[in-house]
């Protein structure tokens, strides 16, 4: 059974108002998505092309227009309170981990809050827990005591990944979430989240830019544009040079640049790493 399923998922959103007469504009049309256990999805596509918001949906933080979400084969279409169960499987790390951190709270009580929740720990038990998950994301178990505004960026977003891990999902949501880490963490995270697929069958969807990321830890991929998902192969995304895929890829994924830097071929160099 597929952890969560999406099936035939609108979502609108209105826009104007100040200037012009609102109106309502459609960012997902008819999109059916189904993650497995121990699957990993890969979710590109321009800015604004409505994939975070396909990851709220995915999450039941959001309600679509129309169509229905099933999370542990739960139809949570729509609920504004979801399950115990439902908010201990689906986790979720978001690209900006200063906003979504509490800064009055210690990396401890972040990473504790739904380890007292979910299992009720407490204690010395509680304490330890804790320092496993900052160690599992290359954190000492000292930095347990110190506020957000004490870490750099990177060490943020390995809180809220320990945070995101800490009650065993079943599923989680990266929004850009590794991306931003040097390369030797990215790579800690990456080979942490591979064996805890191995061994409990977690699931993943990664939002991101990256394609080398998709190529290498992806099992499906999928391309948004226009609302709609378009699936690739991606361990074949270099193969696809001059399709229409590709150029959208290109568009997506390269930051500005000027078309001299485009012509060196640093394209290729990102992705053939
Ligand atoms: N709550 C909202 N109200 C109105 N419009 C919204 C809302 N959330 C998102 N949008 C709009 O929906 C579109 C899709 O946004 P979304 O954040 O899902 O895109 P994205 O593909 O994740 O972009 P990025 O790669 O830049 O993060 C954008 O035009 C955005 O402005």
């Amino acid at each position: 059974m597929p952890v969560v399923e999406l099936s035939g998922i609108r979502k609108t959103y209105g826009r104007g108002g100040f200037f012009h007469k609102q109106e309502r504009f459609t960012v997902l049309e008819d999109v059916n998505l189904s993650l497995n256990p121990g699957e990993s999805l890969g979710l590109v596509g321009r800015s604004g092309s409505g994939k975070s918001t396909l990851g709220r949906i995915m999450l039941g933080l959001e309600a679509p227009d129309a169509g229905s979400v099933r999370i542990l084969g739960q139809d949570v279409t729509g609920r504004k309170r979801l399950p115990m169960d439902v908010r201990r499987a689906v986790q979720v790390v978001f690209q900006d981990a200063i906003g979504s951190s509490n800064p009055r709270l210690t990396a401890g009580e972040i990473i504790a809050e739904p380890l007292r929740n979910f299992d009720k720990l407490k204690g010395r038990q509680l304490r330890d827990r804790v320092a496993e998950l900052l160690e599992l994301v290359g954190l000492c178990p000292d930095d347990a005591d110190k506020l957000p505004g004490r870490f750099s960026g990177g060490q943020l977003q390995r809180v809220c990944i320990a945070r995101a891990l800490a009650p065993s999902p079943q599923v989680i949501v990266l929004d850009e979430a590794v991306s931003s880490l040097d390369m030797l963490i990215q790579a800690r995270i990456l080979d942490l989240l591979d064996s805890l697929r191995r061994q409990y069958g977690t699931a993943y969807l990664f939002v991101t830019h990256d394609l080398r990321l998709v190529r290498r830890f992806c099992d499906r991929a999928f391309f948004m544009s226009d609302g709609s998902l378009h699936a690739f192969d991606p361990s074949r995304t270099l193969d696809m040079k001059g399709s229409g895929v590709l150029r959208e890829l290109f568009d997506a994924i390269l930051p500005p640049m000027p078309d001299k830097a485009r012509q060196q071929g640093s394209f290729s160099e990102r992705v053939a790493v």
